[in-house]
């Protein structure tokens, strides 16, 4: 896709977002060698740092945790286990599913104009081991379509825009990858923002779309990091490094477990040296993204403006999604 047009960029800034800040990291400056690291597997233990990296979370068990609970394991997915594990009933009390109130839905969207949000991995996609074959069936492609011809929709996912396309391919929607930090509107529609501007881009038809990347300057820095972490995960059988370009993300689903530790410790000694980069958690996977106040939630609310459909008593916003970074965009 070929950049036509720039405008001013939109507000940034350099403190942590609210949310998803849970594993923030922000350390000290430190030589990143990957020649150095696979002499001394050791090295990591052996450096002195302050104690807010994931190495320390991983020292104190709390990071492992983490890793090990970012997917559920299959037994839990099975309906009968689910239906005996108490804490699990507890916690549909407290967050019901939304298709138990189907009804109540809605006769509360009667008369109201409907805009549709998607997230992909999960929700559109079965979770599968192998990222790059998450493909969604076609009978999920069809509703898509189908539910577009009546509202805006749109696909939010943390997947670089261009694959989440690839796997999509319905070029009538809106789709906003990266975690909403590269949004695209259809050909022919446009990103109208009271605030922030878009660029004007040119699709694989050759036809006009508009573009908003916010984090675009960050470029540069994600491709290098990007590197780093493939050349210093390469020995860890089963890790995934994948470029989803404004963020990575560091797959550990097919690593085997006692390796997991030595995983958030290669991400770890790469990424405290990038203070303007943070990371967050997924299933399975860590994800690496720009310390700039932008995340699914933002891109939601971008959309609605650009659509015109904010703060209006008659819309009706759905955002489907099932994981952690979509409670962006529930918020
Ligand atoms: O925001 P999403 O569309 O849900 O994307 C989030 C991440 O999804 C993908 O990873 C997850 O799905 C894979 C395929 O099922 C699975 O193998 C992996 O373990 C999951 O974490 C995607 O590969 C990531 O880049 C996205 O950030």
């Amino acid at each position: 896709m070929e950049i036509k047009s720039g405008h001013s960029s939109p507000v940034m800034t350099d403190s942590p977002p609210i949310s998803n800040s849970r594993l923030t990291i922000r350390q000290n400056r430190l030589p990143c060698s990957s020649a150095a690291f696979s002499e001394n597997n050791n090295l990591l233990l052996t450096v002195p740092r302050k104690k807010t990296g994931i190495l320390d979370d991983v020292k104190s068990c709390g990071w492992l945790d983490a890793m090990k609970s970012s997917s559920p394991p299959p037994a839990i997915l099975n309906k009968d286990s689910i239906n005996s594990d108490a804490s699990y009933r507890e916690w549909t009390l407290k967050y019901p599913s939304a298709l138990t109130s189907f009804e109540k839905i809605m006769s509360f969207a009667k008369g109201k104009r409907i805009a549709l949000f998607l997230d992909y991995d999960g929700t559109l996609s079965p979770i599968v081991e192998e990222p790059d074959c998450a493909y969604m069936s076609s009978a999920m492609r069809t509703a898509v379509q189908n539910v577009a011809k009546y509202f805006p929709t749109a696909i939010i996912s943390g997947r670089s825009r261009d694959k989440v396309y690839e796997f999509v391919g319905l070029s009538e929607l809106y789709y906003a990858g990266s975690h909403g930090m590269d949004i695209m509107s259809p050909a022919g529609e446009s990103l109208n923002h009271e605030h922030l501007s878009r660029t004007v881009s040119v699709n694989e038809q050759g036809k006009d779309v508009n573009l908003f990347q916010p984090a675009s300057e960050f470029l540069p820095m994600i491709d290098k990091v990007l590197c780093s972490l493939v050349e210093i995960t390469k020995d860890i059988k089963g890790v995934k490094v994948e470029d989803n370009k404004f963020c990575i993300s560091v797959h550990y689903r097919n690593v085997e477990e006692k390796n997991w530790t030595l995983v958030a410790q290669r991400v770890d000694y790469v990424i405290r040296t990038y203070p303007k980069l943070r990371l967050t958690h997924g299933r399975k996977v860590l994800e690496i993204r720009p310390v700039i106040d932008w995340d699914k939630g933002k891109a939601v609310t971008f959309l609605l403006e650009s659509l015109g459909l904010n703060n209006c008593d008659d819309v009706l916003p759905i955002y489907v999604g099932d994981d952690r970074t979509d409670e962006d965009a529930f918020k």
